[in-house]
């Protein structure tokens, strides 16, 4: 007789979790996804795009990790998707990051690999630069630290339709920051705008507290590159030529600024590369991650 196994593919809905975090004065319950049972811990920060999550930014890379025996998080951060909201007047990667803290303290994890996307970039280099001890890989795409672009103007045009969006959340908006976040826009399905469009829809109080947050300081995400030389954890900088958001040379700077980064640029690809270029996106993470 043969036994056949079959393996159900992951939900968000079978992964998702609750955690109340106390992190300082940082007291908020905080939703995150929890798939795979390895030793090493894979975190996976979110962008800061209306109605996105980890769930929403790295579906496609979850399965592929837990496969190859990590534990994924997906954190939901302060501010986005089934997390608490919150005004953030300071610095929001350094909010993040404290997030991040209470969260693995919570979960009893000693240190931690952090893929960051964007905004998650900036918090996983604000979390490296505050607890280095907690900090085990580090793989950053498109973001790690603020600051201006050597080559395109600022705010760059995908900046200033998520801008838009935030502060008119209709289909139109989004589907024109979405345009712009891929290099290949045909890519992009009507099923994936309605999901997003109701991940954004379903928390307007989120939408309406980061537009508070940019009126109470519109720099929510400083200039880390004075600080990049203190993280010594291993980097691996992935960024898309094509990247119409925070531009290529911010890579440069992050390879330029940490001692043991090494980078890799997508051709034909966006701000999105662990979606556009899952694949290939994966194969490099687990590399890095074993090598
Ligand atoms: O302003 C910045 O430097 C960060 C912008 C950012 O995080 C944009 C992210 C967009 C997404 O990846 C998303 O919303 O899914």
């Amino acid at each position: 007789m043969t036994t056949t196994v079959t393996t159900e593919p992951l939900s968000e809905a079978q992964t998702s979790r609750f955690v109340r975090i106390q992190e300082g004065d940082l007291n908020l319950q905080l939703h995150y996804n929890d798939a795979g049972e390895g030793r090493e811990t894979v975190v996976m920060l979110h962008g800061s795009g209306p109605g996105a999550s980890g769930w929403a930014n790295f579906n496609r890379n979850v399965e592929p990790l837990v496969a190859a025996g990590y534990r994924v998080i997906l954190m939901d951060c302060p501010g986005w998707s089934k997390s608490d909201p919150i005004v953030c007047t300071g610095s929001r990667s350094e909010l993040n990051a404290r997030a991040l803290k209470g969260l693995i303290d919570a979960l009893a994890l000693e240190r931690v690999h952090i893929i960051g996307n964007s905004m998650g970039g900036h918090s996983a280099v604000a979390f490296a630069l505050a607890y280095p001890e907690r900090v085990g890989k580090l793989i950053l795409m498109g973001g790690g630290t603020g600051g201006p672009s050597q080559f395109v103007p600022m705010p760059t045009e995908g900046i200033k339709l998520l801008d838009g969006l935030y502060r008119e959340p209709t289909i139109e908006n989004l589907k024109k920051m979405m345009a712009v976040f891929v290099f290949d826009p045909s890519s992009l399905t009507e099923a994936l705008f309605q999901a997003r469009l109701e991940n954004m829809l379903a928390r307007r109080d989120h939408l309406e507290n980061f537009v508070k947050s940019q009126q109470a300081n519109p720099r929510q995400f400083p200039d880390q590159s004075p600080r990049l030389g203190e993280i010594t954890a291993p980097a691996l900088v992935i960024w898309g030529r094509d990247d119409r958001f925070v531009p290529l040379d911010g890579s440069l700077r992050l390879i330029w600024g940490m001692p043991n980064a090494e980078l890799h640029v997508f051709n034909r690809c966006g701000h999105w590369a662990q979606w556009e270029h899952a694949d290939k996106f994966n194969r490099m993470v687990l590399d890095f991650l074993a090598h």
